[in-house]
């Protein structure tokens, strides 16, 4: 028997979901976006099996309908498939990087009979649309599903059997602690990564050169603040309480921290950063457990053509990368290209790839 999947909302997550599910035995992906000119990309770059114009009607042979859509555009969309007609054992998820208000509007859903299990997936990118969309997205990543405490486990169980197909480390939590916990490592980040920017904004009005001077360590800590406004409003105004908690955190830490400097106290500047670096370091993100990407640190010499000359190598034996960067380049320095594979084989055959052309040094963290 087929499974029908229909996605509304095919951008950067809802477009990888649909990629990755139509690697599924027997699933058909049918999916909608509010925009027309996705909709039109979702046909040419094959994201989905079909795309469909009118929600309403292809809801009625869903099995599984998943919303990739802003988490205020998420609410809207519960609300109206109320007064649809649905298969009875339909399961409706969705990607929202927020919970409670959508747990709370899925119990209006459960009074009408309508399973609803909140899903998240940990793995994302401050790219936005369809065009970043890509199946190995949520590979290995957390894939966090907040069912309700007396959800029917087979409804569960049948979810999981079609999300497994992400190659997504499923866990299930309550709906307020996922708000609470991704406050602390996703929301809030967001809005410091932006104050960042607002600051050598403000800053650049003064001393012109600064934005030219910002390297590595700006780049890495803003990257999210090029991040989808309008998704990263709604996140925010949902999730505001949890925010105000972590902002009144964090003041009180910058408090801490300008006082050990009008101080002057050496010690606990120094214990400051120690304190910082040991527990980053022994973070699962920092060891590769909790989120793995497949780098490859090339160190490579500079002159003109070396990096199409790698890449040519790679291509010569169909091995496929899936980002490519050059870090901490001076001209008086040798470079280091991180190469990103889909996996740890990929990876290995590179490695020896490159070993059999070259004599360049390479390292894997
Ligand atoms: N960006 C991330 O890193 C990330 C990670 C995990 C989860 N999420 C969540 O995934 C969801 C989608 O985010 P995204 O990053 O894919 O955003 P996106 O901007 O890439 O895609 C959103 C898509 O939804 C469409 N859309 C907007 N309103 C709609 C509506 N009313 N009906 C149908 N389609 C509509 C847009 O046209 C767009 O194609 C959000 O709820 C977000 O919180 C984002
Ligand atoms: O990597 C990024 O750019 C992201 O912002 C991804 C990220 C995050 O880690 O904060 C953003 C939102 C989510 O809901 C999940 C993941």
């Amino acid at each position: 028997m087929t499974r029908n999947v229909l996605i509304i909302g095919l951008g950067l997550i809802g477009g990888s979901l649909a990629l990755a599910l139509q690697k599924a035995p027997k699933t058909k992906v049918v999916g909608y976006d509010l925009s027309g000119k996705t909709r039109n990309l979702a046909e040419t770059l094959n994201i989905v099996h079909e795309v469909v114009e009118d929600v309403e009607e292809a809801a009625k042979n869903a099995d599984f309908i998943i919303f990739g859509t802003p988490v205020n555009a998420t609410l809207q969309w519960m609300d109206e498939l109320k007064h649809w007609s649905l298969k009875q054992h339909v399961i409706i998820t969705d990607t929202g990087s927020t919970k409670g208000l959508i747990m709370k509007k899925a119990e209006e859903l459960r009074e009408k009979g309508i399973t609803f299990i909140g899903g998240h997936p940990m793995a994302g990118s401050h790219k936005s649309g369809i065009t970043a969309a890509k199946p190995y997205l949520f590979e290995n990543a957390y894939y966090i599903l907040t069912p309700f405490d007396d959800e029917d486990g087979n409804n569960l169980i049948a979810l999981e059997q079609l999300l497994k197909y992400t190659l997504a480390k499923l866990v299930k939590i309550n709906a307020e602690e996922h708000d609470h916990m991704t406050a602390v490592v996703s929301h809030f980040p967001h809005i410091v990564a932006a104050s960042l920017v607002h600051q050598l904004n403000e800053e650049n009005k003064r001393f012109p050169m600064t934005s030219m001077l910002a390297a590595g360590g700006f780049r890495d800590i803003t990257r999210i603040a090029s991040s989808n406004p309008m998704i990263w409003r709604d996140i925010t105004l949902q999730n505001r309480e949890e925010l105000i908690g972590q902002m009144d955190a964090w003041i009180d830490e910058m408090q801490r921290v300008k006082k050990i400097l009008l101080e002057n106290d050496d010690e606990s500047v120094e214990e400051y950063f120690r304190k910082a670096k040991d527990v980053r370091d022994a973070l699962p993100i920092s060891t590769g457990a909790f989120y793995t990407t497949y780098d490859l640190y090339v160190d490579i010499p500079d002159y003109p053509g070396v990096i199409s000359e790698i890449t040519g190598y790679l291509a010569d034996e169909n091995i496929s990368i899936t980002n490519i960067r050059v870090v901490e380049t001076r001209e008086d320095i040798f470079g280091i290209l991180v190469i990103s594979f889909q996996n740890e084989k990929d990876r290995e055959k590179a490695m020896k790839c490159i070993r059999s052309h070259t004599n360049f040094e390479m390292h894997v963290s």
